[in-house]
């Protein structure tokens, strides 16, 4: 059975917009039964270079107790959020409750800066770090101490905005990524084949979806976003083949602005998406 988390994040990117989105795709899509889990706020201090620190911990660690009692309870978690730092929570969730998960991050952005190296502060820049173990150690103990995924059991797929240390993390740690430029000259069939080919041994596999992997030209609705970027026949393909081919346990589908959206468009891409998941989950 499916549970659709709603988390309304935005204290990870400060985007203003954030706020108001999900009530917005909310009444957007009344169809979807969704369980909000409210953003906290908490007072914070200033002693670190991450921005809201505080009251990101509270909203991930809400999110991961969560969706951490629906995958005990035999659900398959759908959390659909504002700012990619909730993927904190939501894959603390899923890398706790089994041993070794994969993780499929769809993104431009990889998303793997910790506090030494991020230029813009912005927490929703560090969830893959912190979900490996690296940098701001509350970060990385939400819900349970250990590291919650490997990464050689990451694949990220659409970067095309990836800071220098960034880079550098990608190529110490041996991370499998393609970028947007990459899936264009390989073609999407071959990355999506070599990506089941690569997760093939493991046993549960969570999906983030960032929509800002999306072409913005065409869907504009979200915080950062970046020249390029897939169609979304491209998307559609790619997601339905990945959650029919994989044991997938939970997903993200994150980073709905709907301050940058033009006439619903990136509205009814996420519905489509969200229905799109239900459907192949
Ligand atoms: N999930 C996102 N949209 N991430 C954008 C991150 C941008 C930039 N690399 C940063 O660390 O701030």
């Amino acid at each position: 059975m499916n549970h659709i988390f709603g988390c309304p994040m935005h204290y990870g990117v400060g985007a203003p917009g954030l706020i108001n989105s999900l009530d917005y795709l909310q009444s957007f899509c009344p169809e979807l039964d969704i369980d909000i889990l409210p953003e906290i706020t908490r007072p914070e201090e200033n002693l670190s270079n991450l921005k809201h620190l505080n009251s990101v911990i509270a909203s991930c660690s809400q999110i991961a107790e969560s969706g951490y009692h629906a995958l005990c309870k035999g659900e398959s978690p759908l959390y659909i959020t504002g700012d990619h730092s909730s993927a904190i929570g939501s894959v603390s969730a899923a890398g706790t409750y089994c041993e070794d998960l994969g993780l499929i991050w769809i993104d431009a952005h990889p998303d793997i800066n910790t506090d030494k190296t991020t230029v813009t502060g912005n927490i929703h820049g560090m969830p893959v770090a912190a979900l490996i173990g690296m940098g701001e150690q509350s970060l990385t103990r939400i819900l349970s101490d250990k590291p919650k995924v490997k990464p050689s059991n990451i694949v990220m797929l659409g970067l095309r905005d990836i800071d220098p240390p960034e880079m550098a993390f990608l190529n110490k740690l041996h991370i499998r990524y393609y970028t947007w430029q990459q899936m264009a000259t390989l073609g999407i069939q071959r990355c999506i084949d070599e990506t089941l080919q690569y997760l093939s041994h493991l046993q549960n596999v969570h999906i983030s979806f960032d929509i800002d992997v999306m072409d913005p030209a065409y869907l504009p609705g979200v915080s950062v976003p970046v020249p390029g970027g897939l169609l979304e026949e491209e998307a559609f393909t790619l997601m339905h083949q990945l959650l029919t081919g994989l044991p997938v346990i939970s997903c993200d589908i994150v980073e709905f602005n709907k301050d940058y959206d033009i006439s619903d468009r990136t509205a009814t891409f996420a519905r489509q998406m969200a229905h799109q998941i239900l459907t192949d989950f």
